[in-house]
């Protein structure tokens, strides 16, 4: 059985997998671990013991591959494959995600968007069509889907969850401002952009407070 990765470890894997791509970028094929905590601001031995639950990949005076290290993150990322992704809800947040091109070139490819809304029905975002939701379960029936995107109203993300989670999506990144709760063999990540600006706001608050 796979050791269980802490969820804590996890979420500091994106900023690991983004500044080695950098360092890629300019060209570095190595790096100490004491490097990349100066750039990281993180200690040494944290990126040693974060990256040791993956069995290390570091050689004793040599440091990390930058090459190697990036693509091994992105296969525990699951970067490696592709995630087909449909968006439900195609207001302003489902099209500006449609509209986001970079998240293909990490393999996550939008073949759909759904709606309610009949004015939207047959348009399209950067090519992909607007569907109405009562097209979802054929569309799904045809074609995998293994990551539904909620940027539809709160008051509808829970009904349109269960839909989802019915029709075997098992995977849910949700921008609707409520934390929904799924059965346990479905992933949801739930975003919360205010979240981060009410985080920003205390920062300003308390620097405020201090001066
Ligand atoms: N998580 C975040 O950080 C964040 C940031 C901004 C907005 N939001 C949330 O994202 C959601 C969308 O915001 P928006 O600005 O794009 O709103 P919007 O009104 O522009 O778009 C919502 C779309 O959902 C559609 N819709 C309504 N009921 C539906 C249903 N049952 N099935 C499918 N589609 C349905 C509407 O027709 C509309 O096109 C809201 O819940 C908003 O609160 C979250």
């Amino acid at each position: 059985m796979q050791k269980e990765i802490s969820q804590a470890v996890i979420r500091r894997m994106p900023r690991y997998y983004r500044y080695l791509g950098e360092l890629l970028d300019a060209g570095v094929e190595r790096i100490s671990s004491n490097e990349l905590s100066v750039r990281m601001k993180v200690t040494a031995s944290q990126i040693r013991q974060d990256l040791n639950n993956f069995g290390g990949f570091g050689q004793q005076g040599y440091g990390y591959n930058v090459q190697y290290l990036y693509e091994e993150i992105g296969k525990i990322l699951g970067l490696d494959r592709q995630h087909n992704i449909i968006v439900v809800g195609a207001g302003n947040m489902g099209q500006a995600l449609a509209n986001y091109v970079k998240f293909e070139k990490r393999g996550f490819m939008i073949t759909g968007l759904f709606d309610v809304n009949p004015a939207l029905a047959g348009l399209s975002v950067r090519g992909i069509e607007i569907h109405m939701m009562d097209e979802l379960p054929e569309f799904v029936k045809h074609q995998r889907v293994d990551i539904a995107v909620l940027t539809l109203p709160k008051e509808k993300a829970e009904q349109a969850a269960e839909q989802l989670v019915k029709l075997g999506i098992r995977a849910i990144w949700n921008f609707a401002h409520l934390d929904l709760e799924l059965p346990d063999d479905v992933v949801v990540e739930n975003v919360h952009l205010s979240d981060s600006l009410m985080q920003l706001s205390y920062n300003i608050v308390r620097r405020q407070d201090n001066e």
